[in-house]
C-alpha cells in the first residue's frame, strides 16, 4: 500500500490531521488495518468511481454514491524540529520513519501561531514561510550524513575491476526507498568525478539532495486556515511548491458531526449540509466552517492526500473485475477492488498487483468499458475497469 507521512513542527496540527484522516466510518471500520498502531493507520484518497458511468451505483464498501475511497497508509511522524539530523528533539528516529514513506505532507501552521521551535505564540507572530524548507533541509543533511558515513566503503569497492557506481549507490540508498532507476537518473543530473576518492562533501550533499527530491516529494498543508490571516495563506500559495490550504480541526469536527448524524458530509466534499438536530452553538460553528470551506474549496485534508498520490506520485486508479459485462467479481460484487498504480502501468502490472504469484500465467486483458481486448503495453487510465484473463 502507498504510504504518506505527515511531518512538520510540533503543534502544526499533524495529530489532528491524522486523527481526522484515519477516522473510520461505519463502512470502513472492518478494514483489517484501520489502526495499525498509534502513528500508523489507514486513510483514503478519493476519486470518481467508474460506477458513475452506469445507471446504478456500485455496492463496493468504499464507494459512497460514486465517491470512491481507495486505501493508503498514513504515518504520523511526530514533531520534527530544526537540528533533528544532529539528534535535536527526537531527531533521527523521526527521520528514519520518513524513509518508509512514498510521499510527505508537510503540515505547517499557516496562522503563524507556532514559533520556530513549535511552541504556541500569538497568531500572526511567526512567519510560516520560515517553516517550509526546514524539513527538506533536515532530510538532505541527514541523508548526506548517511552517504558520508558509507563513503569509505564506496572507495574500497571502487578498487574492484567490475566497480559500477550506479550499482553501489543503488545498493546503499535502497533503504531510503530509492530505486536503481532513480539513482541512474540522479547520476545523470549530477556532475561528479569518476573516482570516488575525488568526491568532495559538496558532491555527496548534492547527491543526497537529488535523491531526496526524487524519492520523497513533498506537499505543504497550509493548516489552520480557519484562523490564519488570509495574507499568510496567499503568500504560501504563491510559493513555487505544491501547497494545499487545510483545516485539520475543521475536518475532524465534520467527520465527528457526520458520524453523529448532525451533518451531511463526505470527506473531500467542498461543502456540508447542516441537519436539523444541531443546537445554536453547533449551527454557528458549522456555518463558520462552511464559509472557510467556500473560500478554500473544502477543508483541504482530502485534497492534500489526493494531491500527494495523484499529482506528486502520479498514480492512477484501476479496477480489476472478473465479469467484463457486469463489472463484478465471481460472486457478483460490482467493482469490489480499486488499485493505485503508477502512471504508465499496464494490465500486466495490474495483474501482478492483484495476484503477486501470477508468474507467466497472464494471458490477456479486456477493457470492460469498451469491451475490447487490450495489449500488454496498453497504458492504464484513471478509472479503467479491466478483466484479466490468466491461466490461474
Ligand atoms: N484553529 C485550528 N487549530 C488547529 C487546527 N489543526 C490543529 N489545531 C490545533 O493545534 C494544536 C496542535 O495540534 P496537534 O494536532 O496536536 O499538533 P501536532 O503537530 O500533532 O503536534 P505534536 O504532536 O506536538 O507534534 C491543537 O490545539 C489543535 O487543536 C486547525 O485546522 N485549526
Amino acid at each position: 500500500m502507498l504510504s504518506i507521512a505527515l511531518a512538520g513542527k510540533p503543534n502544526a496540527g499533524k495529530s489532528t490531521f491524522y486523527t481526522a484522516a484515519t477516522m473510520a466510518d461505519v463502512d470502513v471500520a472492518n478494514y483489517p488495518f484501520t489502526t495499525i498502531d498509534a502513528n500508523r493507520g489507514v486513510s483514503y484518497v478519493r476519486t470518481d468511481c467508474p460506477c458513475l458511468e452506469r445507471d446504478e451505483r456500485c455496492n463496493a464498501d468504499n464507494c459512497e454514491d460514486g465517491k470512491r475511497y481507495v486505501p493508503i497508509e498514513l504515518l504520523d511522524v511526530a514533531g520534527l524540529v530544526p537540528g533533528a539530523h544532529e539528534g535535536k528533539g527526537l531527531g533521527n528516529q523521526f527521520l528514519d520513519e520518513l524513509t518508509n514513506a512514498d510521499v510527505i505532507v508537510n503540515v505547517v501552521d499557516a496562522s503563524g501561531g507556532t514559533n520556530a521551535k513549535g511552541e504556541p505564540v500569538d497568531i500572526g507572530e511567526h512567519d510560516p514561510l520560515e517553516d517550509i524548507d526546514f524539513i527538506e533541509e533536515e532530510m538532505d543533511l541527514w541523508l548526506a550524513g548517511i552517504v558520508d558515513r558509507n563513503w569509505e566503503s564506496v572507495e574500497r569497492k571502487s578498487r574492484s575491476p567490475d566497480f559500477d557506481i550506479d550499482d553501489v549507490l543503488a545498493d546503499m540508498l535502497s533503504g531510503f526507498g530509492a530505486s536503481p532507476k532513480q539513482i541512474a537518473t540522479v547520476l545523470r543530473e549530477l556532475d561528479y568525478p569518476e573516482d570516488p576518492i575525488q568526491w568532495e562533501d559538496a558532491h555527496r550533499e548534492e547527491l543526497a539532495r537529488l535523491v531526496r527530491e526524487r524519492t520523497k516529494p513533498i506537499v505543504v498543508a497550509a493548516n489552520k486556515i480557519d484562523v490564519a490571516p488570509e495574507e499568510n495563506v496567499e503568500r504560501l500559495l504563491e510559493l513555487d511548491k505544491p501547497v494545499i490550504p487545510t483545516t485539520a480541526e475543521g475536518e475532524l469536527a465534520l467527520r465527528r458531526a457526520a458520524d453523529n448524524g448532525l451533518v451531511d458530509y463526505d470527506p473531500g466534499d467542498e461543502t456540508l449540509e447542516i441537519g436539523d438536530d444541531v443546537n445554536d452553538a453547533q449551527r454557528e460553528a458549522l456555518e463558520d466552517l462552511r464559509e472557510t470551506m467556500a473560500e478554500w474549496d473544502g477543508t483541504g485534508v482530502q485534497g492534500a492526500l489526493n494531491h500527494a498520490v495523484y499529482d506528486l506520485l502520479e498514480h492512477i486508479t484501476a479496477y480489476p473485475v472478473e465479469d467484463a459485462a457486469k463489472w463484478s467479481d465471481g460472486s457478483g460484487n460490482i467493482l469490489p477492488d480499486a488499485h493505485l498504480l503508477p502512471d504508465g502501468s499496464t494490465p500486466v502490472d495490474l495483474a501482478y498487483a492483484v495476484h503477486s504469484d501470477i508468474g507467466d500465467g497472464y494471458l490477456h486483458a479486456v477493457n470492460a468499458k469498451s469491451n475490447r481486448e487490450v495489449g500488454e503495453n496498453y497504458e492504464l487510465e484513471e478509472g479503467d475497469v479491466i478483466k484479466i484473463v490468466s491461466t490461474n
